[in-house]
């Protein structure tokens, strides 16, 4: 402290700033009654961390660690991409040759009548470059001028032009005379047709009027080639975006920009302090800049930083680009454990989620195309034919009525019925909940749910309740603006259904948290906003602070871009996606092979004794009728003597489902000795003090 007190100011510098003393000092010291401890700053030092002292093998990891452009281009690595390119580029080869071979006779007939006129002007051309004809008007002026040694140099120069011209045009010849007698000789007369018609071509073309082309233009609009840099610079500065002005301050980091898919990516770093938002911002003035319909132009959050921007523009616009085959037409099942194709990227890549530990809300204006897509949920589930769906639709007009054969409970409509079978189903589904919930922990006490969730397995045990349930809510706002006591009831079954198998797709125009509460959207997932108008609707469908991120749905219009819309939370990578479309006789075909996986049923409904079923009966009071003075039962005989006892709701029960149903219940199970004979089973005590223990329990409560 002393060489604080022994240095004196400049008479410009505040004495009392005790960070100027400790800059000027180039040393580490306490300073000022706060007693704020400050590194000392060098200075002349070096800014940059010393390399020097790094060792050799640095400068390889970091040339390691560097982006590099792959070696195997984008579109080859990715599946679905492999072919389509090749596919795509062989489709359109055969179309221009289908396109040509059509108008063959015409272009015949137009070759015929301006061949004459195109050798006439190719011959005269050759003997104007041949005679160098070009120069005559300088060797007159000269004549004209009286200038005889310009003349003479003319005429020498012209004399050696005519001599290498002429040489030229014989070794042309000679060149000529031999391709036509070797394709005589290997292709015989053909080749000297051949050579003929491509030499009337070659006339025909050179004779056609400027305005009036030979053969036909394969495309009518001004064709999108490839994206460039220019282009991209030029767009971008055009956006007229404060900070970006220089389109030198634009870079192209790796990989630049390279064919992805049907399109072009352009990856581009804005200059400092420029995001990325900014410019999704304004995608109708890009759209303007780059002279492309906005449904060909992609902007989005490159992966770097927020001020990377990755633009793809398609080869075409995504409204003509065609609807991609869904793969669910292939009529295999799915499963509600695995991951299944729910949309298309802008890239017409499947995008695939998971349904297990989801639950799903989507969101977007009128005509953004919601319910589609919540169709598009419901269908994996009912490919799945373990899982069971329901449906209510708020909308009543029936946008999910061919599901209905498939659906355990269906609901439809405006009227006080269809809300109070509405809430009675959420009521229903809260109660389930439960049941599961109590399930489960049973199966997690007997090591058989490490994780405390439904596995594969367990949902397939037939009569333990445990199978996928999948409830689709479409406009859940009407819902819960005439029955808001369900709200509740609906967070808390997104809660806790995630891991018992029990999704929930809600889809809605109005997200506000005053129709929908904030705690029911908070606890979603996977959120999709479709087309929305501003910002508050966006965040409120993706979560605060996503449009600032870039995950929008504003950039979407109604109607035209329905089925587009941003997609969180579904896959690895958010970004936005389009639900699949279908004709209805498509529809028609994927429902007919849900029906025909599930055999027709109605899963859940008609399933006879499900576990919720067979839980409304006493399983333990019927299991220990079966049992009566007896030591206990094995599993067979107790099967045998629940399905006499009730055949309706017993009679599907085999011994693996029967014993779990009991151990959820809390009866001890395990090896029985009955007439001798010892098998799994459950005894007569195990039952006996479950049956006193629930009886306690009761009482306590
Ligand atoms: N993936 C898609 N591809 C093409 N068109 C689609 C797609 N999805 C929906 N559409 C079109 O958008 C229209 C509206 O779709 P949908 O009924 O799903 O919208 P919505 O958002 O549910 O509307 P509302 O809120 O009025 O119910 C459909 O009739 C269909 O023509």
């Amino acid at each position: 402290m002393t060489a604080v007190a022994d240095w004196t100011p400049p008479p410009e510098v505040d004495a009392h700033d005790p960070m100027i003393r400790e800059v000027e000092l180039g040393q580490a010291v306490t300073v000022d009654a706060e007693q704020v401890e400050v590194e000392a700053y060098r200075q002349g030092g070096p800014i940059d961390a010393d390399r020097s002292k790094e060792p050799r093998y640095a400068v390889i990891t970091g040339l390691a660690e560097q982006d590099r452009a792959p070696i195997i281009p984008a579109w080859m690595r990715n599946r679905s991409q492999r072919w389509r390119v090749p596919l795509a580029t062989a489709g359109f080869a055969l179309y221009v040759l289908a396109f040509h071979l059509l108008r063959l006779p015409k272009y015949m007939v137009l070759g015929a009548a301006y061949a004459p006129r195109g050798g006439w002007r190719l011959g005269a051309a050759l003997l104007s470059w041949l005679w160098v004809t070009e120069q005559l008007p300088l060797r007159l002026r000269a004549v004209q001028r009286l200038d005889t040694e310009t003349w003479i140099k003319l005429h020498k120069e012209v004399h050696g032009s005519r001599k290498r011209h002429a040489w030229i045009v014989a070794g042309g010849l000679v060149a000529v005379v031999v391709v036509l007698a070797l394709g005589w000789r290997v292709g015989g007369a053909a080749a000297l047709w051949l050579s003929v018609l491509a030499a009337l071509a070659g006339a025909a073309r050179a004779g056609a009027p400027v305005d009036r082309p030979l053969i036909d233009r394969v495309t009518t609009s001004s064709r999108f080639t490839r994206l460039t840099a220019e282009a991209v610079r030029l767009a971008l500065v055009q956006l007229a975006i404060p900070g970006l002005r220089e389109p030198a301050a634009l870079t192209f980091p790796p990989p630049g920009i390279h064919r992805d898919g049907p399109g072009w990516l352009a990856r581009v770093n804005l200059p400092g302090g420029v995001t990325a938002v900014k410019v999704l911002e304004r995608r109708e003035e890009l759209s303007s800049a780059l002279r492309l319909p906005m449904d060909q132009i992609w902007p989005a959050v490159g992966p770097a930083h927020a001020g990377q921007l990755d633009l793809w523009v398609g080869n075409k616009p995504a409204s003509q680009m065609g609807n991609p085959r869904w793969s669910v037409l292939n009529g295999k099942p799915l499963s509600f454990f695995e991951p299944a194709p729910f949309a298309f990227t802008p890239r017409t890549d499947p995008a695939q989620t998971v349904l297990f530990q989801r639950n799903f809300l989507l969101g977007g204006q009128p005509g953004s195309g919601k319910s589609f897509a919540a169709r598009g949920l419901a269908t994996i589930a009912l490919l799945d034919p373990l899982c069971e769906v329901q449906v209510a639709e708020f909308k009543g007009v029936g946008d999910f009525l061919d599901l209905e054969p498939l659906c355990s409970r269906y609901v439809v409509g405006t009227d006080d019925q269809a809300f109070d079978d509405g809430a009675d189903m959420v009521r229903w589904l809260f109660g389930e909940v439960g049941r599961r919930g109590a399930v489960i922990k049973a199966m997690r006490e007997q090591g058989r749910a490490p994780e405390g969730k439904v596995t594969p397995e367990l949902a397939a045990i037939k009569g333990l309740g445990l199978h996928p349930l999948v409830v689709v809510l479409d406009e859940i706002h009407e819902l819960l603006a005439e029955r808001p006591e369900v709200a509740d009831m609906l967070t808390r079954i997104i809660k806790r259904g995630r891991a018992l198998a029990v999704v929930l797709v809600l889809a809605t125009q109005i997200p506000d948290a005053k129709t929908i509460p904030s705690g029911l959207t908070k606890s979603v997932s996977s959120r999709w906003c479709f087309s929305v108008l501003e910002q508050v609707a966006n965040d409120q469908i993706l979560g605060t602070g996503s449009y600032k991120r870039g995950q929008t749905g504003t950039v979407y219009r109604p109607v035209v871009d329905a089925g587009w819309g941003y997609a969180k939370g579904f896959t690895a990578e958010d970004g936005p996606v389009r639900s699949p479309w279908l004709t209805p006789e498509q529809w028609a075909a994927v429902t007919a092979v849900a029906s025909a996986l599930r055999g027709g049923r109605r899963v859940g409904a008609d399933d006879g004794p499900v576990a919720g079923e067979v839980f409304r009966r006493d399983l333990i009071e019927d299991a220990l009728a079966v049992v009566g003075q007896a030591n206990g039962s094995h599993w067979l005989g107790l099967v045998e003597g629940l399905a006499a006892l009730d055949a309706e709701s017993y009679g599907d029960l085999d011994p693996e489902s029967v014993g779990a149903m009991l151990r959820a219940l809390g009866v001890e199970t395990g090896d029985v000795k009955v007439s001798g004979v010892t098998r799994k089973g459950v005894k007569r005590r195990a039952l006996e003090a479950a049956r006193e223990r629930r009886a306690v329990t009761a009482g306590a409560r």
